[in-house]
């Protein structure tokens, strides 16, 4: 039995599903298929480095308020690490550093020469205006600059933040070491060498490989019911690529709620509606509303959860409908659900795998800035499609061979890839 993890307190209490041990579960039951070497086991199963910050922050009303930021960099075995910045009140350390630990394996698994790393800092940024905000993040930054860097741990977008958050970062890191350094983040706005593609790149790449299940089922994507719960970045894109492509997206939702239309939603329409009424989606035409549990034990083909973790549960995963589940979110199924699924036949594709369009183009767009070459988007579609599709099909292969679901196989992938990594460096001495 391994120590979990010596550097992070015990989740509130034993009812909570905690993130971190899920992760560790995974990596466990990787770690035993691959029969991996105990002190290898043992490596993987804690965070390199955690590091938490104050950020004290005067507020728009003069309230001085004291924030936690949190980075936790899990391993740096084959690069830098790299992974998003949360900004959402469900925050805790060990959150991040089960999602900095997902960040491994998803880099490894894709072949991307990335480490795995997650920040985040438990606030609601609704709650604060953009002045503050700002204020926030750039004393965040200020506080991580020993920490990040374009070849020690690059941020990314996540939960919360976006290309604004991520152009404070890198200005904020730019000043502090006296020269402009557009490589310290990605997901930055193209001004200050962002990429294209980056921003649709998560919810084009769940698009890809829900479109490679289907198509070895020898379905298409044209017709087939999807509900999707989040809206927000990954959520819309996939919404708008998979509607695109022909399919019928009969939900949607926020953390407000959801909507529903059994002709389907009118996708580009709704997105509109979004942007016009501060993201809300509530009260779009030809619409129902329907809540975020009933969206996701609809009838339907495909369910893509977009948002937080621990979403389809022992407590709902009966009622689960669809024959797809597509986990753009990091950690929307839990261990017990999971099993569930893959008992009764459901196609689970793994975070992983379901989700790393993001980091794909992040990859990309570091590669473009190292080497003063900006591709047009096509290319960096084709790019991160051919990425995604190489390692959907690695994973088939590795579920075939060794007759293991696939997200034991996506996990075997990663998991193996970095141990090898770290056994060919020497452990770490
Ligand atoms: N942004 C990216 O490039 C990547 C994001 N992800 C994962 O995708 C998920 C969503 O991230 P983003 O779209 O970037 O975030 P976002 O902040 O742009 O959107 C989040 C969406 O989830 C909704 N939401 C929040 N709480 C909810 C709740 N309790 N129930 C239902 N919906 C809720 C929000 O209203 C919003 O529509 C996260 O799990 C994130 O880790 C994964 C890979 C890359
Ligand atoms: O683009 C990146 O570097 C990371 C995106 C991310 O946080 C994720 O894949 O969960």
């Amino acid at each position: 039995m391994i120590s979990k993890s010596l550097l992070l307190p015990e989740p509130a209490s034993p009812a909570h599903i905690c993130p971190f041990d899920q992760a560790c579960s995974y990596l466990e039951a990787a770690a035993k298929e691959l029969n991996l070497n105990q002190g290898v086991l043992e490596i993987l199963s804690h965070p390199r480095k955690v590091v938490t910050v104050s950020i004290p922050v005067k507020l728009d009303d003069g309230e001085i308020r004291v924030l936690a930021g949190h980075r936790v960099q899990h391993s740096d075995v084959l690069g830098p690490y790299k992974g998003g910045i949360r900004y959402h009140p469900a925050v805790t350390l060990r959150e991040v550093s089960a999602l900095a630990m997902l960040m491994t394996w998803k880099c490894a698994l894709l072949g991307i020469p990335y480490g795995g790393g997650k920040g985040g800092i438990p606030i609601d940024p609704k709650r604060y205006s953009v002045g503050e905000l700002e204020r926030i993040t750039r004393r965040y930054i200020s506080e991580l600059i020993k920490d990040i860097g374009p070849a020690v741990d690059i941020p990314a977008p996540d939960m919360g933040t976006s290309a604004r958050e991520m152009a404070w970062m890198m200005d904020t890191y730019s000043v502090n070491v006296g020269h402009a350094v557009p490589g310290v983040v990605t997901g930055k706005p193209l001004s200050i060498g962002g990429s294209l593609g980056r921003e649709m790149a998560t919810g084009r790449g769940v698009m890809i490989i829900v479109r490679e299940a289907l198509a070895q089922q020898g379905k298409s994507l044209a017709g087939v019911r999807v509900a999707i719960q989040g809206f927000g970045n990954v959520g819309s894109a996939a919404a708008e690529l998979l509607h695109q492509a022909g399919a019928k997206i009969i939900a949607v939702s926020t953390g407000a709620g959801g909507i529903f239309s059994e002709v389907g939603l009118d996708i580009p329409k709704l997105k509109v509606y979004a942007a016009e009424n501060r993201k809300s989606i509530m009260g779009f035409p030809q619409s129902v509303p329907i809540s975020n549990a009933d969206l996701l034990t609809l009838p339907c083909d495909v369910l893509i959860p977009a948002a937080l973790e621990n979403q389809i549960t022992e407590e709902n995963v009966n009622q689960v409908q669809a024959q797809i589940v597509a986990e753009a979110a990091n950690g929307p199924v839990t261990l017990e659900a999971n099993l569930v699924l893959e008992a009764r036949g459901v196609t689970v594709l793994p975070d992983i795998l379901a989700n790393a369009g993001g980091v794909v183009v992040s990859y990309l767009e570091w590669v473009q800035g190292l080497s003063y070459v900006f591709w047009d988007e096509e290319r960096v579609n084709r790019e991160m499609e051919h990425l995604m599709v190489q390692a959907y099909h690695r994973v088939i292969q590795q579920s075939e061979v060794r007759q293991i679901p696939l997200r034991l196989a996506a996990y075997t992938l990663g998991v193996g890839r970095v141990a090898q990594a770290l056994t060919d460096r020497g452990l770490y001495p």
